[in-house]
């Protein structure tokens, strides 16, 4: 049976690119709640936005370095399925914010050359031990600013034993999207600057094409 790769393109500000998004067969819409990013949305506008995702498609919120307070704030505000968190929060800091928003979490890990399979597994075993709502890790390149940047790193990092669970990112695009599935077998795969046309700016041809590059990957496995 063909594999079904989850798709999440992320840091989407309009409901053109929502609508875009949606239309092409996305499992998962990400809004960037990160005042420096060029991506940055509010809850008022995220919730605005979320009119456009229709009953299950997830849609992920991103917070960097934010308590509690602020990511359940959101959360009362906008309705996101699930957070994502690409700052540098604690374990126990993760499980507060998904605790304090009732929601499930995605933990960004930002590769670097030097990190190692066993430092990914024990990141993944760290933060399922400090809650029950961490869904999984997501992996990403290093990149100062803290994501988005639009930068692939070694795929060879990860472990064999963890890519059926991992959500990959970093760098990704409709023309190394198939080949990142034939090597990596990610859970699922995750994109933003690839489908932008500039900075913040997104595409909904490419949006498109990167979701079509993923689903003729899962029909040649
Ligand atoms: O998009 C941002 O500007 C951003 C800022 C701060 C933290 C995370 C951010 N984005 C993360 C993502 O969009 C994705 O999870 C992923 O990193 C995609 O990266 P890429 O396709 O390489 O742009």
């Amino acid at each position: 049976m063909n594999k079904r790769t989850r798709i999440k393109i992320c840091g989407l500000r309009t409901t053109e690119h929502v609508q875009a998004a949606v239309d092409a067969g996305a499992d998962a819409i990400g809004m960037v709640f990160y005042a420096k990013s060029p991506r940055a949305v509010d809850a008022p506008e995220a919730a605005s936005l979320a009119r456009a995702v229709p009953p299950y498609v997830s849609l992920v919120g991103l917070f960097v370095n934010a308590g509690p307070e602020e990511v359940a704030g959101v959360v009362r505000q906008a309705p996101l399925s699930q957070l994502q968190f690409h700052g540098d929060e604690s374990p126990q800091q993760c499980a507060d914010a998904a605790a304090a928003a009732g929601r499930q979490f995605t933990r960004a890990i930002r590769v670097t050359p030097d990190m190692r399979a066993a430092d990914l597994l024990k990141y993944e075993a760290d933060y399922r031990a400090a809650s029950p709502l961490f869904a999984g890790l997501l992996l990403d390149a290093f990149v100062d600013g803290y994501g988005g940047g639009g930068k692939v790193f070694d795929w060879s990092l990860i472990p064999e034993e963890l890519a059926p669970r991992v959500v990959l990112s970093g760098g990704l695009n409709a023309q190394n999207a198939a080949d990142a599935i034939r090597r990596v077998r990610p859970y699922a795969v995750d994109v933003s600057s690839g489908v932008e046309v500039a900075k913040g700016v997104k595409d909904a041809a490419r949006i498109h094409a990167f979701i079509q590059a993923v689903r003729m990957a899962d029909l040649q496995d």
